[in-house]
């Protein structure tokens, strides 16, 4: 005989728990309270909604010692409010108005009509007779960006939120969602609602940081208003843009900042320009050597950029006779400062040289250093507007790739990796109105982001070049 456990039927049990009858006052009750308890987790959890409770009851408790007591107090709060206020804005901003400006959007824009809207979304979903929702972890704002950090349901991926990102964007009242895997953290996913877009003005340059070799290079503003940086050392750059997207902004963003390192010796930029210097003359004080193509060279002006690339080749192998066996990546110094090889057209080296010997001995050096030079402190940026392979057969040896604005979808992927446009990378839309505007990858998020370069005009470039002593002497020594 089966024992009972192993009794089974596909009959469904047909349960009836008996009713239970309340009274509208105890239910209104109930329902007051376990809103009250969410709001006391919710409050203890926030730092901001926390510091807002206990002056109130520190208020409350001032005015039963003393009425005087209490509005000399809150006036002193006031103005010690106003005063950190007006001295110190940038603390005002992060200590206060961006804590609470979260707590509040979190719970009157995301929370209070959470379930309804991952129900419209499609993102709840009915299991065993139970409505099961997506829960938000946190809320953290910026003035344009709201970060709600949601734990997805099992079974869910980050396409699936990615897929109905224009209904979340429509439903919470955001110009756009991107949506953003967590770096160790399979079970989340984070939404970046847009409020407000900050791109759409012009980006000054950020200010010149010293520590900019270790921290990044803080050339473009990110949409959620934080500074983007560069990190250079230990990276080629490759910048894709139709013309006019703005990749001279990209270049001399970048020579802006590196500017004070070659002043330090600890950098040494060294400029190819194929359309004839129209490009980058004007830094040519910041070089230390200069390639435009002399029209005079005996060997034709394409052997003069096989000649500035060979001649990088040639530090390049000096310093891994140097370094192997001692480090694995370089370190910038004066003794041997990181070379920056700027190339303005990387497609008038590759795609479209007509001297046959030139485009072997350039396709040769190039290789040579995309492959190996970021290893001893030899790094390549180059800007193209063509990213197809025939143009550009090495666009895979850079680790750091930029997108500003593209003619076709098809070439966000190339640009950017395989999956790039599904997961928000929409270069190809971004309009012609907004030069400077690319996505970019950001070190620990899979998914580009979108920044503006900071716009770098003629009178910043004057600026940049007058009080420069270029370290000439110390590359050419080391690459004669
Ligand atoms: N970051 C920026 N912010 C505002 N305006 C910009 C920015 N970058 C470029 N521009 C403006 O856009 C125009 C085109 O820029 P730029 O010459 O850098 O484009 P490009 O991609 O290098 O084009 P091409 O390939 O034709 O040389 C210029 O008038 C420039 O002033």
């Amino acid at each position: 005989m089966a024992g009972l456990s192993q009794a089974r039927s596909d009959q469904p049990v047909q349960l009836r728990s008996s009713t239970v009858r309340v009274g509208a006052g105890l239910a209104a009750s109930g329902w007051v309270l376990r809103r009250l308890w969410r709001l006391a987790v919710v409050t203890a959890a926030t730092p901001a909604a926390l510091a807002g409770l206990l002056s109130v009851i520190l208020s409350a408790l001032l005015w039963s010692v003393s009425p005087l007591l209490m509005l000399s107090m809150l006036a002193l709060g006031i103005g010690l409010l106003v005063g950190v206020r007006s001295v110190w804005p940038d603390r005002w901003l992060v200590w206060l108005r961006l804590p609470l400006r979260s707590w509040w959007r979190g719970w009157l824009v995301y929370r209070r009509c959470w379930p309804a809207a991952m129900d419209t979304a499609g993102l709840a979903t009915s299991w065993r007779g139970t409505v099961w929702t997506p829960t938000v972890l946190t809320v953290s704002s910026t003035l344009s960006v709201d970060r709600v950090r949601v734990r997805m349901l099992p079974g869910q991926t980050v396409e699936d939120y990615a897929d109905v990102a224009h209904r979340l964007a429509q439903t919470f009242g955001a110009s756009a969602v991107r949506v953003r895997s967590v770096l160790q953290r399979p079970h989340h996913v984070e939404l970046w609602l847009l409020t407000v877009d900050p791109l759409t003005s012009v980006v000054e340059p950020l200010p010149v940081d010293d520590q900019a070799l270790t921290e990044g290079l803080p050339l473009a503003l990110a949409e959620d208003g934080r500074t983007w940086r560069l990190q250079l050392v230990g990276s080629h750059v490759l910048v894709v843009g139709a013309t006019g997207a703005g990749k001279g902004s990209v270049i001399w963003s970048l020579l802006l900042h590196l500017a004070p390192l070659v002043r330090s010796g600890l950098v040494a930029v060294w400029a190819v320009d194929p359309k004839g210097g129209m490009e980058l003359a004007a830094g040519r004080r910041l070089f230390a050597r200069f390639a435009h193509g002399d029209s005079d060279a005996a060997a034709g002006y394409e052997s003069t950029f096989a000649e500035v690339l060979e001649d990088a080749v040639a530090v390049m192998r000096r310093r891994q006779d140097r370094l192997r066996g001692v480090t694995r990546l370089h370190t910038p110094s004066t003794a041997e400062p990181l070379v920056v090889l700027v190339v303005d057209e990387l497609a008038a080296l590759t795609g479209w040289v007509t001297d046959r010997t030139a485009k072997k001995r350039i396709e040769a050096a190039l290789g040579l250093l995309l492959s190996q030079g970021r290893a001893v402190g030899v790094v390549v940026v180059g800007a193209v507007q063509d990213p197809r392979k025939d143009v550009l057969p090495m666009r895979d040896l850079f680790p750091t790739r930029i997108a500003l604005r593209l003619n076709e979808a098809e070439q966000v992927n190339l640009v950017l990796g395989p999956g790039a446009r599904n997961r928000g990378a929409h270069a190809d839309l971004i309009p012609d109105g907004l030069p400077g505007v690319g996505y970019v990858t950001v070190d620990g998020i899979a998914e580009p982001v979108r920044v503006r370069f900071s716009n770098v005009t003629d009178q910043h470039i004057a600026q940049l070049v007058t009080p420069v002593t270029p370290a000439l002497q110390l590359v050419s020594g080391e690459a004669a």
